[in-house]
């Protein structure tokens, strides 16, 4: 593998002193000594670690072969999972496949269309999404580690409900894949009970952590991605990661980078990208970072841009509004398509200037006026540079951001690895839903509304 993913701050400089990285480095290796020798917060979900070198390899082929099954009886596969159990999945879909990959055409697709429910509780969504549906052969792949969140056991209710009425109980669950704990929680127990086939969320991997485990694995297979190819992306990051020092380490310069410039106001990080395919590696990101590191009052706002596209939306805010952000770009150095703008005989539109020129080098002139005009208006901008739009480049910036984000947690001084402040919500609306045994907070919740 030649090209990698790389850190550069550069364009930051102006912003960081040399001294504070100094200062900041001892901190950042006694974070990430505290990492490697699971003495931290949260030390019993660094299974995440070691995964890309150390998986389970049985359970790996019985991945592929059961994503080669869905793809040979089955024109829909439906992704039904919430947060961590779905985002890496869609991530590495859509930056690996066809931009429009549920719309064009069988012949180029050659896969499975792929859509992802069980994330909300919209009943519009559903009802609309078994219109798709329509009287098409499908697939479930159900994904929940804890096996009782609410949005993914709902929809599953609804469609497996669905491929029950379609193909009888015996077929049905040969069509449904269970990703789950491997001994714990009602999906757990279902999938026993009903004989699916089941992949397994390790104990020591939280949900954020686990793109790399079968959770992802098995969508992006469908999908027709090389699952070997990425984990070798993560495992050559991982490598560096690891055994990098401080000075050639661009993960944990990331991590360091970033905390310099929180402790200075900036505590919004907006992550930015210039072409759509990354619109959900954005979406993985901004979980992976908001909940590890919101938390005890704490943390840098995850937020995220399409470029230039939200230039004409979010644009105006980042070049002038509060300067309390800072902007990590993603780069992806060298696109998987070309096209050259053409010369006209009468120039009508003016953009004969760009005859000859690549729409890469258009969109790449963009992000570097705006990297500059960003800096001029007070946002740092960082540069993580992503080699291609393949799977190596794609395992190895997946490994980037979970190690620089295990690093960045324990330099904030939290638990990078729990979220124990996503429960407020759930039992709120368990109360006013009248689950039973919480009657009393229904009772006080009540009165409030
Ligand atoms: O896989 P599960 O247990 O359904 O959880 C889904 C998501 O919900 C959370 O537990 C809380 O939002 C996330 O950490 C997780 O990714």
């Amino acid at each position: 593998m030649s090209a990698k993913v790389t850190f550069d701050y550069s364009a930051a400089k102006s912003f960081i002193a040399d001294t504070e990285i100094e200062m900041i480095e001892k901190a950042i290796e006694g974070a990430k000594e505290t990492l490697l020798s699971k003495t931290g917060a949260g030390n019993d979900f660094l299974g995440w670690i070691d995964l890309p070198v150390n998986y389970d390899k049985e359970e790996f082929a019985r991945i592929k072969d059961a994503a080669k099954k869905i793809q040979s009886d089955s024109e829909v596969l439906l992704v039904i999972g919430i947060g961590g159990s779905y985002l890496g999945a869609r991530a590495a879909v859509e930056f690996l496949r066809h931009s429009f990959y549920n719309s064009v055409s069988k012949e180029i697709r050659k896969t499975p269309e792929i859509y992802y429910v069980g994330n909300n509780i919209s009943s519009t969504y559903i009802s609309n999404l078994i219109e798709v549906i329509g009287d098409r052969n499908f697939s479930i792949n159900i994904i929940s580690k804890s096996g009782t969140t609410t949005e993914p056991a709902i929809a599953f209710r609804v469609f497996k409900k669905l491929l029950i009425e379609k193909y009888g109980k015996g077929e049905a669950a040969k069509r449904i894949y269970a990703t789950t704990d491997k001994a714990k929680g009602a999906l757990k127990n279902l999938a026993t009970e009903e004989g699916y086939e089941s992949f397994v969320v390790p104990d020591d991997i939280g949900g954020r952590f686990s793109v790399l485990t079968a959770v992802g694995l098995l969508p992006i297979a469908v999908s027709g991605a090389d699952i070997t190819k990425l984990m070798e992306g993560a495992a050559a990051m991982r490598e560096r990661c690891l055994n990098q020092p401080f000075a050639t380490n661009d993960s944990l310069h990331y991590a360091a980078i970033r905390n310099i410039l929180l402790r200075k106001g900036k505590s919004i990080e907006i992550l930015a990208n210039y072409e759509p395919s990354l619109h959900y590696v954005s979406e993985w990101w901004k979980q992976l970072f908001g909940e590890s590191e919101g938390k005890d009052k704490k943390g840098i706002f995850p937020a995220a841009v399409d470029l230039t596209t939200d230039l004409h939306s979010m644009g105006q805010f980042i070049q002038d509004g509060q300067r309390t952000m800072f902007e990590t770009v993603i780069n992806l150095e060298t696109p998987s398509c070309e096209i050259y703008i053409e010369e006209e005989e009468v120039d009508l539109d003016g953009l004969n200037y760009l005859a000859g020129k690549s729409m890469d080098f258009i969109n790449k002139s963009a992000m570097k006026g705006t990297l500059l005009a960003h800096t001029d208006g007070n946002v740092p901008n960082l540069i993580v540079n992503l080699p291609e739009q393949n799977e190596e480049s794609l395992g190895e910036l997946f490994y980037f951001f979970e190690f620089a984000c295990g690093i960045s947690g324990y330099l904030l001084g939290v638990n990078p690895f729990d979220q124990p402040g996503v429960e407020s919500y759930k039992k709120n609306m368990f109360a006013l839903l009248g689950k039973p045994g919480f009657e009393k907070q229904r009772e006080e919740l009540l009165k409030r509304l």
